[in-house]
């Protein structure tokens, strides 16, 4: 039980970027959210951490070698977090762990289970848990992956997540947990669920989130937008969309355009400029890259990205009515999009120049 001194530490060398707000967990009130990965092992915890932030492709997770020690990585996005992978075989529980330690400041706990194997154990280990977790934390987002529901046919897969969600809801009500705040999410790391369910995780730790909700919404409604998707550009998490429906379908059009954007930037793009409490100047030129793009056979329909600062893009599904050539309303309406999110996002750096040298 030695393994948390050891632990990798996070680099402390990168500035925080945006506030992060306020976490119901969070003594604190200034940390960065912590996402733990936990289940048994092989369950696919480092194949996710390494597919979604790392971009390591999916079939190269068949060579991730077993984790013997928790992993804590930082990621410094629109707004800082860190993951913590855990190895299969901890018991969290015991003794010898600061549980305090591992806990206070968490955003998130996801728990990986196996849908390919035999699972029985793994829900036990998750609500022994959750219910330990409930004397202390009786806020934590607990969040049930069932991951390689690839692997599954159509049948099978809803069979054994419905299994799963009865078996997780009937220990927690028999002991006296009706609403613990528990989400389900089917996932697989080679397609688009894995990333739509950390958007999902992700979207919970965002204090802002109804008012870019709100944002979003009158934006689509001014200019006829089907479905806008603000995207965390380097993970393809998208931290905020509008409040119509959301299907699979438009999230993967989005975020494979976003895939093609990194691509030719990687080419063609500079790099951005730092966003410091003098930089006003340089973010009124013309730095935001665009683009816009016409998918065949579909109507009118095309897909608008707009960069919106260095870590997020606006990508919208364009409805039937908004023509291309009304571009340039919806240009306009997108920068007030973008200045009313920065009074969103407050800069921390800025705020950090402000506070006198020690
Ligand atoms: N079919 C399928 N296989 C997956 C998926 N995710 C992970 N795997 C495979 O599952 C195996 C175990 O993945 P790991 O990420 O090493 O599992 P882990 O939970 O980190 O394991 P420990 O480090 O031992 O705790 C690897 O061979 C992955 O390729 C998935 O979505 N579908």
């Amino acid at each position: 039980m030695d393994d948390l001194p050891d632990a990798d530490m996070p680099p402390s060398d990168v500035p925080p970027r945006y506030h992060t707000g306020r976490l119901p967990n969070s003594k604190a009130g200034d940390g960065k959210p912590r996402l733990l990965l936990m289940g048994q092992r092989r369950s696919g915890k480092s194949s996710i951490s390494s597919v979604v932030f790392h971009k390591l492709p999916p079939s190269e997770t068949l060579y991730l070698e077993t984790t013997t020690h928790i992993k804590r990585e930082s990621m410094h996005s629109f707004m800082d977090f860190q993951v913590w992978d855990f190895p299969g075989h901890l018991d969290y529980f015991d003794p010898a762990f600061d549980v305090d330690n591992i806990f206070e400041e968490i955003g998130a706990l996801i728990w990986v289970i196996d849908a390919q194997d035999e699972y029985l154990e793994a829900i036990m280990r998750l609500n022994t848990t959750i219910l330990n977790l409930q004397h202390s934390y009786p806020n934590i987002n607990v969040e049930v992956f069932v991951h390689k529901v690839d692997g599954l046919s159509e049948d099978y897969k809803g069979d054994t997540f419905r299994d799963i969600i009865q078996r997780v809801q009937d220990e927690l009500s028999d002991h006296g947990y009706e609403n613990a705040p528990v989400s389900f999410y089917q996932t697989s790391i080679y397609d688009h669920s894995i990333f739509e369910a950390f958007s999902k995780v992700i979207q919970k730790l965002i204090p802002q989130l109804p008012t870019l909700e709100a944002l979003l919404n009158s934006l689509c409604s001014t200019c006829h937008i089907e479905k806008a998707y603000l995207f965390d550009i380097m993970s393809k998490i998208y931290i905020a969309t509008d409040t119509s429906p959301t299907d699979i379908g438009s999230y993967e059009i989005c975020s494979d355009y976003i895939d093609v954007v990194i691509d030719v930037s990687e080419i063609y793009g500079w790099d951005r400029p730092e966003e410091n409490g003098q930089s006003e100047l340089v973010e009124t030129g013309n730095n935001d890259a665009e683009s816009l793009i016409t998918m065949e056979r579909k109507g009118n329909n095309y897909l608008y990205l707009r960069e919106i600062n260095k870590y997020l893009a606006l990508v919208c599904l364009m409805g039937d009515d908004s023509p291309a050539d009304k571009k340039a309303v919806i240009d306009y309406n997108v920068g007030v999009f973008q200045t009313a999110l920065k009074q969103v996002f407050p800069r921390a750096d800025r705020d950090m120049s402000a506070q006198p040298a020690t």
